[in-house]
């Protein structure tokens, strides 16, 4: 097996590619049919999150459909505060909840693993790379720790993440403990991911855009640095994407700071300062998924600005956030021959 062709990880490496690969974050989920009829059979999400076999047959099937050039294990980043015991359920409408942690509780957290709870998610990894074409970049994944918190704080999600907010000024020191202590778990669950055969592995900050300067160098760049370091001290090749979503100027230090291989973007992203930014290293993004709902003529401008400012430098072709469920499967389609046909 040989990973030459994987074009996800020659971008990673610093490599401008035209057509740029294109994957999508969220790309197997409920716009797709066949992802809504094995999520039927599965049960619960959880449970579909923890059967290797229909893990990796979601997984798959946007591979199937559109030739991504990059496969997304299938799971999510609340298996952590699952692994955990934090009783974390998804219900239909109302997305992720689970009971919220106190501090006391945070500090009686000792030293632990998320294995074997999430022996299940390592063999879905190590299938994936067994089934995928060679040319498929494998991608692993987990949450920042910032983003893990601010679930495991308010128990549920919430529009701008008050809650662990607070809990960081009042509880400086247990919130503290918190981060250090996903931060761990995290580099040890994505250093099995990538020992079971992802190439690369994506950390996603979804709330990174709630905080101040001060305590998005604290709370986001301070943990994704601890992850990074304590994977590269391991695997010094390991490649790593960071998407801290809604971070806008301070990026370029999120870069610098972490060491990141590659910065997501999200669509708020103004594309000169993408450009700037691009200078640093190679970037990923950054369509606005409603444009991926839209489609017609908005998506393919949308599409030619992102590959006018950005196509002649190392680039990663996606949205700036998740597919969201309303995307038509044939929009997709549309989105994925435009940004192939425009750029050959
Ligand atoms: C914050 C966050 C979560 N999960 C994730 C994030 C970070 C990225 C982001 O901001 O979107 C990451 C995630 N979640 C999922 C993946 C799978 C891989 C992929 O295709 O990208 C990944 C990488 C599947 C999922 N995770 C979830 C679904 C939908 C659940 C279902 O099928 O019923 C999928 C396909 C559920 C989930 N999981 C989470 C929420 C808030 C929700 C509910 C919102 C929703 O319903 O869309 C937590």
């Amino acid at each position: 097996m040989s990973a030459k062709n994987r074009t996800v990880l020659k971008v990673l490496e610093g490599q401008t590619l035209s057509p740029p690969p294109i994957w999508l974050m969220r790309q197997a989920g409920r716009y797709l049919p066949e992802y809504r009829e094995t999520r039927a059979k599965a049960g619960s999400f959880l449970d579909l999150c923890y059967s290797p076999d229909f893990a990796t047959e979601v997984t798959l099937q946007p591979i199937r459909r559109y030739g991504f050039d990059a496969a997304i294990l299938f799971s999510d980043i609340l298996v952590i505060p699952d692994a955990l015991n934090r009783n974390v359920t998804f219900s239909e409408g109302k997305g992720p909840e689970m009971t919220p942690i106190s501090p006391e509780e945070i500090l009686a957290l000792k030293e632990q693993s998320v294995f074997p709870h999430l022996n299940p998610v390592i063999e879905t990894v190590a299938r994936l790379r067994k089934t995928l074409p060679d040319e498929t970049t494998l991608l692993g994944f987990c949450g920042a720790p910032w983003t893990v918190a601010t679930y495991m704080i308010a128990g549920h999600g919430t529009p701008d993440q008050a809650p662990a907010r607070l809990f960081a000024y009042r509880h400086p020191r247990e919130f503290r403990y918190l981060l250090d202590h996903l931060a761990d778990l995290s580099a040890e669950y994505l250093l099995a991911q990538l020992k079971a055969g992802a190439d690369a592995v994506q950390i996603f900050d979804s709330w990174a855009g709630v905080l101040g300067e001060e305590e998005f160098a604290t709370f986001c760049i301070g943990p994704v640095k601890r992850i990074i370091d304590k994977v590269r001290s391991q695997r010094p090749d390991a490649k790593i994407i960071a998407f801290a979503k809604g971070a806008g100027l301070l990026l370029k230090d999120y870069r610098q700071k972490t060491a990141a291989d590659a910065i997501g973007l999200d669509w708020s992203v103004p594309l000169s300062f993408a450009a700037e930014l691009q200078k640093d290293g190679p970037v990923q993004g950054n369509l606005d998924p409603m444009l991926a709902v839209a489609g017609g003529q908005p998506m393919r401008d949308g599409i030619d600005r992102i590959l006018g400012r950005l196509g002649a430098g190392p680039l990663i072709f996606n949205l700036g956030h998740g597919i969201t469920p309303q995307a038509d499967p044939e929009t997709v389609r549309d989105l994925v021959q435009h940004v192939r046909l425009k750029a050959s």
